[in-house]
């Protein structure tokens, strides 16, 4: 049996899963919470049975050894001989990198030269990477980029309008994120229609703490939300989505906001979190549904964007042939959805509101006579870094 262990390491969490290639699902999966931090917690999960931990982590290289041990106590057997990779997601690829690759000390130099570009992600995924060398050290490591998948972007696309010197120095460009969910979900898609990949026109909404919409033409990425960092676009749990970049200016010059202060209300302090007071969309639908007026002024704010999005996402592609919802709340928020697409019957897209409410969890909720069919589609960014970790290595 052969599997591949894949990482996603935050600032200050680890998240893993062993990820049976055959089967394409789960054998072991946890997470180590609050790293650094005086209490964290860690849970690993095997089959049916869940194993909570409260302890101490001081950095990712502990937080393996938590691993190591929870493997170790409970199962399975980490046999480095079915293993046959070890697979990272990396948040920032830049323009170096178009595909997944074997991790080296020159690809980490790389990684790290990148971080600039990606401050809150990039130096986590390091400390990670690091981490799982000295856990790992005979196995191959494989670094699976958010922004790959969108080097396709037509450089319409991925070109901001400012002066091209300062842009190309710096580096400042549209690079997007969520890749894997994109590719995975969109092929996932074209499946579900029965129409070859090379034909067919998705748009992908991935809805979670983060949130970026995709347009896929033909298995490619041509249009998406995210920019040069994942701060753009749609209005998430706690980042703002697209605003006007003269707010920055203003902010700083009225209210002697510094850079840190910025970076701190745009990303942690903004999107669901700034408009109601929390971040978690079950406490805003609940808050919504009690009356409360900022919850439902947010959803019709985040509805709003999706909806405008949609738009322009149809004119970018000259239309669709189906529009897939993902993630947490892409999976879960029936409301959400609805609003999202409600009021484009002229454009074809039609929901059933008995589909939307209830039924598996991928499934189609338009109507039979809707010219673009709308899906939910469960999103698996694990299996999708699996795969691609495996293919690096020739497996
Ligand atoms: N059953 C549910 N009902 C409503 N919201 C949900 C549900 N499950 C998850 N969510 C929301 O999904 C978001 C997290 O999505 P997820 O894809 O797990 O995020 P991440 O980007 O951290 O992977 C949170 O806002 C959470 O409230
Ligand atoms: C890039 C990004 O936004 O990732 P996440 O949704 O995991 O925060
Ligand atoms: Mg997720």
């Amino acid at each position: 049996m052969s599997s591949v262990f894949v990482v996603n390491a935050g600032s200050s969490s680890l998240k893993y899963q062993l990820v049976d290639l055959e089967t394409g699902s789960a054998i072991a999966s946890g997470l180590v919470e609050r790293i650094g931090e005086a209490r964290s917690s860690a849970r690993h999960v095997v089959g049916e049975a869940r194993h909570d931990a409260e302890l101490h982590v001081g950095d990712h290289e502990q937080a393996f050894r938590w691993v190591l041990s929870a493997f170790a106590e409970h199962g399975p057997v980490l046999d480095d001989a079915d293993i046959v990779a070890v697979g990272h997601r990396v948040v920032q690829g830049g323009a170096r990198f178009d595909g997944a690759v074997v991790i080296d000390d020159g690809v980490v130099a790389q990684i790290d030269d990148l971080s600039p570009l990606a401050p809150l992600h990039n130096p986590a995924n390091l400390l990670g990477i690091r981490a799982a060398r000295v856990a790992f050290p005979t196995l191959p490591h494989v670094a699976v980029f958010d922004t790959a998948f969108h080097r396709t972007l037509p450089r319409a696309a991925w070109r901001y309008a400012i002066d091209r010197s300062v842009a190309d120095e710096h580096r400042v460009r549209k690079y997007g994120f969520h890749g894997t969910s994109h590719q995975f979900v969109s092929r996932r898609t074209a499946e579900l229609l029965g129409r070859p990949l090379e034909d067919t026109r998705t748009i992908v909404l991935h809805l979670g703490n983060g949130a970026s919409a995709c347009a896929v033409d033909g298995g490619r990425s041509v249009e998406t939300s995210m920019g040069m960092t994942p701060l753009a676009g749609l209005v998430m749990g706690t980042r703002s989505g697209d605003l006007d970049a003269g707010v920055l200016v203003h902010l700083h010059r009225v209210a002697g906001l510094g850079v840190d202060e910025l970076d701190a209300l745009l990303n942690k302090r903004s999107g669901l979190l700034g408009l109601t007071g929390s971040g978690d969309m079950r406490d805003v639908q609940r808050a919504a549904e009690a009356g409360v007026d900022h919850a439902v002024e947010a959803l019709e704010v985040l509805a709003h964007r999706l909806r405008s999005t949609v738009g322009a996402y149809l004119a970018v592609l000259g239309g669709a042939h189906a529009i897939a919802f993902t993630a947490g709340v892409g999976e879960n928020v029936a409301q959400v959805r609805a609003a999202a697409l409600a009021g484009l019957e002229e454009l074809g897209i039609r929901i059933d509101a008995e589909r939307n409410a209830s039924g598996p969890r991928e499934r189609m909720i338009s109507t039979d006579d809707s010219r673009v069919q709308v899906w939910i589609v469960p999103t698996d960014e694990e299996l999708e870094i699996a795969t691609q970790s495996a293919s690096v290595v020739g497996v």
